[in-house]
């Protein structure tokens, strides 16, 4: 663990942390995504060490994979048909704990499982967070079909909206577009900034041809935020500016420890 990079271990300590949400019989959607992944490792190691008893929900065959790897039980959402909790990364958080996701190319199966859930944490390492979402550019998952005219359709719309820019770029992986598990395609915009991510998102989601946007409103209810140091915030959205500080070394000072 003592090799981990400093963000690395960011990561780690708020998925460590964020497993303490998890309480035995739940059914858990498993988000997506390098900081998602120590989540599902670190459930897996307490299914396999501590017997807890849960049903995961995968947002990505990525994860779906690694979560049966690290021995925890999967099933779909319409098995589960609702979620305890999902706890998932995020590439920028706000102030409102409004969401920029998808830049794992994720975000469909992510919004469906999170809005299925009565809960969603978000952990991420500090870094994420921002003043106004949108330096990241946005994710928007669209059909292949008539690609290029959605993709006009929406810096076209773009025009309309409280964003300062309105590229669209279409997602590449290898020789060609990068295809989601739905077997769609993503535009990732430039908009630099994002006035109103709520009517961002809902006018994106108008537009034939777009399938989801990577906008998370209203939709996490606690962000778990690691730092290197072993500190970890908790930001609550029903407790609003309430933060709580853990110091996870303070707890288990071992583990950063050479092996
Ligand atoms: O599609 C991917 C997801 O939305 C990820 O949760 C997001 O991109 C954050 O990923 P990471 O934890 O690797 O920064």
């Amino acid at each position: 663990m003592s090799n981990l990079s400093p963000v690395d271990r960011a990561k780690f300590i708020a998925a460590r942390r964020a497993c303490d949400y998890v309480e035995d019989g739940m059914k858990v959607g498993l988000g997506t995504g390098s900081t998602a992944a120590w989540m599902v490792r670190q459930l897996g190691e307490m299914v396999r060490e501590d017997g807890l008893r849960i049903k995961g929900v995968p947002t990505s065959s990525r994860t779906a994979h690694l979560a049966r790897e690290t021995g925890i039980e999967v099933i779909s959402l319409d098995e589960a048909k609702w979620l305890d909790l999902t706890i998932d990364g995020a590439d920028e958080f706000d102030g409102d704990l409004a969401l920029i996701k998808g830049g794992g190319g994720a975000l469909l199966q992510e919004k469906i499982v999170a809005t299925a859930s009565d809960r969603m944490v978000v952990i991420a390492d500090a870094a994420k967070e921002v003043q106004a979402l949108g330096a990241f550019p946005l994710p928007v998952e669209v059909v292949p079909f008539g690609w290029q005219t959605t993709k006009a359709l929406v810096e076209e719309t773009l025009a309309g909206v409280d964003v300062l820019g309105r590229e669209a770029t279409l997602r590449i992986s290898g020789d060609g577009p990068y295809v989601t598990d739905e077997g769609n395609y993503i535009l990732d915009l430039a908009l630099r900034r994002i006035g109103n991510p709520w009517q961002t998102s809902l006018v994106l989601n108008q537009i034939p041809g777009v399938v989801e946007n990577g906008l998370f409103v209203d939709v996490c209810d606690v962000v778990v935020i690691g730092r290197p140091d072993g500190v970890v915030e908790v930001r609550d959205v029903e407790n609003g500016a309430s933060t709580q500080r853990v110091d996870i070394l303070g707890e288990d000072a071992n583990l950063f420890a050479d092996e």
